[in-house]
């Protein structure tokens, strides 16, 4: 793959994640049956939460220290349905170990969220107890399809991660049954909120009938409001990670 296409700052990581895994080895396995837990969890009448567990990120630098299976706990006490945690050590402040950590201490589906650059990624986020691993396809580009074929493979979900129209297209005849949409820019930093809502009409109007998510930039119950009845889910990490009190921040922005 060429990720020197990508530009700023996502290319810097993406760059710096492949020089991590570029000898790694992927065998593929027997295949493992799909489990669905993440994609269940989001496919309720009601706005699913994915809270994320985010210890310092390139938009927001330090964020908080954050014990990873105490937060997410709390975050489900709160009413989240899944848990996002980070893996990324360089910019991220993730880790294996916070990963491994949540997925032996929580019931709930957890999601690998990475910057996925080699199979091996997959193998590894089934290994540390993931439900789901996140596909970029500003990272993998055509290649998108490949990838979902493997984490399917291995029994994972995959968030399939667009944020424009032409990501959205690749998403779509990947066969992704979860489209997460993102309202951040991930080379520039940029958010727009009404990105999310846009593409997901966009989604539904191609007849995509599987699970829409938004993503980035969420901080207000107010702010949750235009994805009810639209989204099936969220993806929020800063504003509950850097609260102090992740139980509560996590209810107030339900709405509870
Ligand atoms: O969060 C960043 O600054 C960032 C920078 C470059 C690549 C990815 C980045 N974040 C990944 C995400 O999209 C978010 O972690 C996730 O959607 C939650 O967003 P937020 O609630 O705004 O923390």
């Amino acid at each position: 793959m060429d990720f020197d296409r990508i530009p700023g700052v996502l290319g810097e990581i993406v760059r710096a994640r492949w020089n991590d895994y570029r000898d790694a080895v992927f065998e593929r396995p027997q295949a493992t049956g799909a489990a669905r837990r993440f994609e269940a969890a989001l496919s309720g009448p009601e706005l699913a939460l994915i809270a994320e567990v985010k210890g310092a990120s390139p938009s927001q630098g330090f964020i908080a220290d954050l014990d990873p299976l105490e937060a997410a706990r709390a975050y489900l006490r709160g009413g989240a349905a899944a848990i996002s945690v980070l893996t990324e050590p360089r910019r991220f402040a993730g880790s294996p170990m916070a990963l491994k950590r949540v997925t032996s201490g929580i019931e709930a589906p957890a999601l690998r969220k990475d910057f996925v650059v080699h199979p091996a990624m997959l193998l590894e986020a089934r290994e540390w107890g993931a439900s789901a691993a996140l596909l970029m396809v500003s990272v993998l580009g055509e290649r998108t399809a490949e990838f979902l074929e493997v984490a399917h493979h291995l029994g994972l979900d995959a968030l399939v991660e667009v944020h424009d129209a032409d990501e959205l297209e690749i998403a779509l005849a990947a066969g992704a049954r979860i489209i997460g949409v993102n309202n951040r820019d991930l080379t520039t930093l940029e958010i727009h909120l009404d990105n999310a809502p846009r593409l997901i009409r966009a989604a539904r109007e191609r007849g995509f009938e599987g699970v829409l998510v938004a993503e980035s930039g969420y901080s207000r119950p107010e702010q949750l409001a235009p994805l009810r009845g639209l989204a099936d889910a969220v993806l929020v990490g800063s504003s509950l990670a850097g609260s102090g009190d992740l139980e509560a921040a996590t209810r107030t922005l339900l709405g509870g």
